[in-house]
């Protein structure tokens, strides 16, 4: 081996993690607790075979989402070696095959309009009163079934096998009408395609599996059809998080277990373990690292994390306290890397936190949905889709009114049902509509000069570039409406990320690379830069965090369990291990916490403390004192006696801050005011600081004193 790994030193390496690298057996399963260092092991061992095959041949490394995989390729990205590394996805290399096959008349669907479109086949079916959130359980039986995994619904369940049974055919009859795949549909027609042909058009020499306990039975399919010749997989069967979708280890072990020339070697968890790992750990019960078989890393460079708790009154209160420790952070690196996550149990939560954040002038990096909250952009994007694949109704129906040309709801509402009662795709009904003379003149008027204005734009995507295409809709659409005068600092900033996104695009090629640039977006694979510094994500996207502080919040009974995940013993367990692996993407501290009460405006419900909560004994914080995790306002108070530099501006202070004052910042230091101003509901002052240059910091958050008072 050389010793230019840039994944870390080779004299760093455990003997277990040697042991991975210098493997030369046919299959090699890495197991291993969370943090055991087996990401670090595989990607090492990847460069290994990259560097002794043919330069010809590809090494393939799996991840379980598109953020995971350009984490991992990050990792690599200087490495030296003849064979290519790709690093990719299950369903990403799926959608490829297929493509390559010249099997593309197809958009994939995002699992939210799979939702909404289960949300209507029950509304349809006259289920209207199902209540408690029923749609991601509904989800869950029906990818189980795609899968393979026919499970019949539980006794708790309202509705019998044959409901089930229809629901699911009349969800394939949807997926066939508007020429969509879901995930599940798209492995599964890459396996048929292979094992039609008996031979792969991709060529993979190695693959490589992280998190393999993420893996769908269907997918491991796939793998195997590719016929690698050495595969290598990191398990931590306790971890699964994915289980929703029909994954666990079972599929891959039993894979490589049948694979004659196979080494396994386990990674003990660290001996010098830390707070936060025991923590994640306990909640999980870990089996796999007992002592006897493990090599220990016995590494003193592990962070020393911690665990904190608080619960708030309100969840108000429970965001602000999470958004002036971020506040706070961000001003003391000055701009540089700030590395927080927030982890929310559900994505109603995680959008309501990414808008605190933006409100505060926090920049965000959702995870999982790039361009949350950047409305021009999305509608863009669903364009696009539309115009890969006219009959993609999810897509269509997002942009049919957009911007407003007078396709209302009720108008919307009637082409659905016209077009389900026909069992044809929006696109067909309004042209059907026309010929035979349904719906009212007026509705008929307004979709024929939407189809007209679309039509071309679908003839000009088969030859132009996805760049190209997507200027022609933000002009065509007259989405982004030219504002000559006077133009507001939002719409400045809009315009801004929308030219970046579009420098983004492919600007050369065909529909050829229209389609797969699509497949990526619908994958999760994110052409934008990421430099936020702030990263937020739902328990779903919980592999892909990694930061020095993550929060964790919401643990309150009907959100993390989630309510349809108690009704069910085995999704319980997956939301706790959903749990355990967010405590351990702390590289310093986890913070987690509850609100009391939480709803939307004045209808505050009282909540209940999650099940999970008192597994987790409370463990010293930073400072070292003890917190019990029982009264937030109790810790603040403590904290605000404790530490001036924690302390947010007390009202009187705040009142008289003005410019000319001379103030203090416990990480900038001392300044003076130059400006004090409201900017929408921010009360913000520009504070020119001695030796850190001038900074505008908004008042409800920086913690300032004044100094000549
Ligand atoms: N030999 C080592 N000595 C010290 N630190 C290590 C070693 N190997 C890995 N690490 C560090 O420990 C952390 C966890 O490593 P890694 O991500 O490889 O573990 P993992 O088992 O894949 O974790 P998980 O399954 O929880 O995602 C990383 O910050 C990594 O840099």
């Amino acid at each position: 081996m050389t010793d230019r790994l840039p994944l870390m030193d080779p004299s760093d390496w455990t003997d277990g993690q040697r042991a991975v690298v210098s493997s030369d057996a046919r299959a090699v399963t890495i197991y291993g607790s969370l943090r055991s260092g087996k990401t670090t092991a595989l990607m090492a061992r990847a460069i290994r075979c990259a560097r002794d095959i043919d330069p010809e041949e590809t090494v393939y490394v799996f991840a379980n989402t598109g953020t995971g995989a350009e984490t991992r390729r990050s990792m690599i990205a200087s490495h030296d070696a003849a064979a290519d590394i790709v690093v990719s996805t299950v369903t990403a290399i799926a959608a490829h095959i297929l493509r390559r096959l010249g099997d593309d008349d197809w958009t994939l669907t995002h699992p939210e309009a799979d939702q909404a479109r289960v949300g209507r086949i029950l509304e349809a079916m006259g289920y209207n009163d199902l209540s408690e959130s029923p749609y991601d359980v509904w989800r869950e039986l029906i990818v189980q079934a795609a899968n393979g995994r026919d499970r019949t619904v539980p006794p708790s369940f309202p509705l019998t096998d044959e409901a089930l049974a229809e629901v699911r055919t009349r969800y394939d009859a949807t997926l066939d009408r508007t020429r969509t795949l879901d995930r599940a549909r798209l492995v599964q027609r890459a396996v048929e395609h292979l094992e039609r042909a008996g031979e792969s058009p991709v060529r993979v020499s190695h693959i490589l599996i992280d998190d393999a306990e993420n893996l769908s039975p269907i997918e491991v399919l796939l793998l195997q059809a590719l016929g690698p010749e050495s595969v290598t997989a990191a398990v931590n069967p306790e971890a699964c998080v994915m289980a929703s979708l029909g994954a666990d280890s079972t599929a891959v072990i039993d894979w490589f277990d049948s694979i004659d020339d196979h080494d396994r070697v386990w990674l003990a968890a660290a001996k010098h373990t830390t707070p936060i790992l025991d923590a994640a750990r306990r909640l999980i019960e870990e089996e796999s690292s007992s002592s006897d078989r493990a090599t220990s890393r016995g590494s003193d460079t592990l962070p020393e994390g911690r665990v904190e708790k608080f619960s708030a009154p309100s969840a108000s209160a429970e965001q602000d306290r999470i958004l002036g420790a971020m506040q706070e952070r961000v001003e003391a690196r000055d701009g540089g890397a700030v590395n927080v996550a927030v982890v929310a149990p559900n994505q109603s939560l995680r959008d309501e936190i990414a808008d605190r954040c933006r409100d505060s002038d926090l920049a965000v990096e959702v995870l999982g949905r790039p361009w949350h909250g950047q409305e021009t952009i999305l509608d863009v994007l669903s364009y696009l889709f539309v115009l890969a694949n006219p009959h993609d109704d999810p897509h269509l129906f997002r942009v049919i009114n957009r911007p407003s040309r007078g396709i209302g709801r009720k108008t919307q509402a009637r082409l659905r049902e016209y077009a389900a009662g026909r069992d044809l795709s929006a696109w067909e009904a309004i042209d059907r509509a026309r010929s035979e003379g349904a719906l009212s003149s007026r509705a008929r008027r307004v979709l024929g000069a939407f189809r007209e204005m679309v039509e071309p734009l679908v003839q000009h995507a088969r030859d132009a570039s996805p760049a190209d295409v997507a200027r022609a809709v933000l002009s065509d659409t007259e989405l982004l409406t030219p504002v000559t005068r006077g133009r507001t600092r939002e719409q400045i900033e809009r315009e801004e990320r929308v030219e970046w996104f579009l420098q983004d695009l492919p600007a050369s090629g065909d529909i050829d690379a229209l389609r797969p640039f699509l497949d990526s977006i619908a994958l999760g694979f994110s052409p934008t830069d990421r430099t936020a510094k702030i990263q937020i994500a739902t328990l779903r996207e919980v592999r892909d965090v990694t930061a020095r502080l993550v929060f964790v919040f919401g643990l309150e009974e009907g959100r993390l369990p989630a309510t349809h995940a108690v009704r069910r013993h085995a999704f319980i367990e997956q939301e706790k291990r959903r749990l355990a692996v967010a405590i351990s993407r702390a590289e310093s501290n986890t913070v987690l916490s509850w609100a009391k009460s939480r709803g939307t405006g004045r209808r505050q419900e009282p909540t209940t403390r999650s099940r999970f909560w008192d597994l987790l004994d409370p463990v010293p914080t930073c400072d070292g004192s003890w917190e019990s995790g029982n009264d937030y306002r109790a810790s603040l108070r403590t904290k605000q006696a404790s530490s001036r530099a924690s302390t947010r501006p007390t009202d009187e202070d705040a009142a008289a801050i003005e410019a000319g004052r001379r103030v203090e910042h416990p990480k900038l230091g001392a300044g003076t005011v130059q400006d004090v101003k409201m900017d929408g509901e921010k009360h913000v002052a520009t504070v020119t600081f001695d030796d850190r240059g001038t900074k505008t910091l908004n008042l409800r958050y920086a913690p300032l004193t004044l100094l000549d008072a």
